[in-house]
């Protein structure tokens, strides 16, 4: 085991440092005929410094994995763990704290705060969590995001990939252990999805940031490390050093199992 960033952290044999995990994760919607297994006894690692993309046809459980390993929503049965802290077992009261502390999220909606200015809003976990920024940081991260020009403006008078580039500045300026992000391009067009994509992969090859993102588009899975493939609540393959092509491919096979 070896500390990092206060985190104590599963170090695998072949030096691999597991940021989170999930160990026979269930996830079970509604009762009786209702029933939905959304997510069927997922065991699943996910490493530190590495872009992750999780993939699968619509329903397949890609939310629900993400939202159940970030502590957003409790799972039916199995564990969860960011770093070597067991989720499953915190009270909601340190959940919160470790959500607030040691996690990042950027949604497809953006979800800034439209009365405050973009610097407000990059600044606006810190300042909740009663932390001061690292004014060193925080330039670097507003010049690597590209918004050094934009930093008074409010949500309203930015365009759709600015305000993205806010949320991806606000998740990362406290550095934490692991960013979620769910959809981050589904509502931007395609230069801005690459630029947006393209500051997540410098902060993962630069700042050494672990990144998690749930996607829909081989493009965008092409800016990883690995990618993970779900299917009817399974993760049923991975694939390293993706192309859009060899995704689309997967992705395809995935789509013509299911009968799409
Ligand atoms: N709150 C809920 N109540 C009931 N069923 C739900 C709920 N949330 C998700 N589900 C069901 O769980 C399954 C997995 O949903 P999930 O949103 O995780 O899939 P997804 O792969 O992210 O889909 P998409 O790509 O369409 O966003 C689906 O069958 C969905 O209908």
């Amino acid at each position: 085991m070896v500390e990092i960033a206060g985190v104590a952290q599963l170090v695998r044999a072949d030096n691999q440092i597991v940021a989170a995990r999930t160990q026979q994760l269930s996830k079970v919607y509604g009762t009786g005929d209702a029933q939905v297994i959304a997510l069927d006894t997922v065991s699943v690692e996910l490493f530190a410094h590495e872009f992750t993309a999780i993939m699968g046809p619509s329903g397949s459980g890609k939310s629900t994995l993400m939202h159940c390993a970030a502590g957003l929503d409790a799972v039916s049965d199995g564990r969860v763990f960011i770093g070597e802290t067991e989720l499953t077992s915190l009270k909601e009261k340190e959940l919160t704290a470790l959500r607030r502390d040691k996690i990042g999220f950027i949604f497809q909606a953006f979800n800034l705060i439209p009365t405050l200015t973009a610097k407000e809003n990059i600044l606006l976990p810190l300042s909740i969590a009663g932390r001061k920024p690292d004014p060193a940081w925080f330039d670097q991260v507003v010049e690597t995001v590209g918004l050094s020009e934009r930093l008074g403006h409010r949500p309203s008078e930015l365009s759709g990939g600015q305000m993205q580039r806010v949320a991806c500045a606000r998740a990362l300026v406290s550095r934490p252990e692991i960013i979620f992000a769910d959809e981050p391009t589904g509502n931007l067009d395609s230069r801005a999805s690459r630029e947006v994509l393209d500051f997540l992969r410098r902060s993962v090859a630069e700042f050494g940031q672990t990144i998690v993102m749930v996607t829909h588009d081989p493009v965008a899975a092409s800016y990883t490390d690995r990618v993970l493939f779900l299917a009817d609540g399974r993760v049923v393959d991975e694939m390293r050093e993706p192309t859009a092509e060899r995704v689309l491919e997967r992705m395809a096979g995935l789509d013509s199992a299911k009968g799409v």
